[in-house]
């Protein structure tokens, strides 16, 4: 199924605007699992099975699988959520961009070897590095405007002929570059003010919100700003503060009331 129609009927199904990120981190497992066999499958396998009927998406960062020789486990956690949590829309968060003929292969590598519905994507190369992944009209492509780190201001907040580069990103994507509607834009929830820049800039096109929880980010703020007139159009993504809500053997039930708990606290905000 096509990446936005599955994000629009996940959104509905599971009444969830919460994307639950999958950034496995060893050292922060419970003692059980720690060094045990096939650690990290097992480890996101359990939150993913906890938490799939209160979200509207996963994604997994593809560094924390890299970095711990685990892209093994990442292809068959894809390959799990597919075939247990059918309609769930997985995000390979990547961060890729470059020249054409490379962009091919991570084309090749997201959505072939990981099977991922979409994949976030650097824009600063510019269209031609994007255009093999604008070309797959079944696959989302989620493009960075506004990250939710603190040195997001030092490039994206240059003034550019009178406005800030990001709404110049936001403006050309969604007028080029989203002739097969397939695009969202990346603005993180540490930024509310700018997310709502973004969100009058593009219309209804889906937002990926990284930077509630562990980064601080404000939940009234960011649906007050980023919803669509139908109480949807956001992706609010969660890591650490779902994936070590707990500890113990009971972390991935943990897991579950910390993201219900977010779906909670979103979910009165969306229709105003
Ligand atoms: O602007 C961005 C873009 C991506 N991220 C990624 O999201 C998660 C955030 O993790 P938390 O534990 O919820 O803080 C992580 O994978 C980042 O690489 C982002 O934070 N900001």
């Amino acid at each position: 199924m096509h990446f936005m129609q599955s994000l629009r009927q996940a959104w509905t199904r599971n009444d969830s605007l919460v994307c639950v990120g999958l950034d496995p981190e060893p050292a922060k497992f419970p003692a059980h699992l720690r060094g045990a066999p096939d650690a990290v499958f097992e480890f996101c396998r359990a939150i993913v099975d906890a938490t799939a009927d209160l979200v509207c998406a996963f994604k997994p960062q593809i560094a924390h699988f890299a970095a711990l020789r685990a892209e093994d486990a990442l292809e068959r956690l894809i390959a799990h959520i597919h075939a247990s949590h059918p309609g769930i829309p997985v995000i390979l968060d990547a961060k890729r961009g470059d020249i054409g003929s490379t962009a091919q292969h991570y084309v090749t590598e997201a959505y072939d070897r990981y099977g991922a519905d979409a994949v976030t994507l650097n824009p600063y190369l510019g269209r031609d590095s994007v255009q093999p992944f604008l070309d797959r009209a079944d696959k989302g492509v989620i493009l960075l405007c506004h990250t939710s780190n603190p040195g997001a201001a030092d490039l994206q907040d240059l003034d550019v002929g009178g406005k800030p580069l990001y709404q110049h990103v936001a403006q050309i994507i969604a007028r080029d570059w989203n002739s097969h509607g397939n695009c969202a834009l990346v603005t993180g929830a540490t930024w509310p003010e700018q997310l709502g820049e973004v969100r009058a800039l593009v219309g209804e096109m889906p937002l990926l919100v990284p930077g509630i929880g562990a980064q601080g980010g404000d939940v009234a703020a960011v649906v007050s700003q980023g919803r669509t007139a139908d109480g949807t159009g956001l992706l609010i993504s969660s890591s650490r503060a779902i994936l070590y809500a707990g500890q113990g053997e009971d972390f991935a039930d943990a897991a579950r009331r910390a993201t219900q708990a977010l779906r909670d606290t979103i979910n009165p905000y969306r229709l105003g």
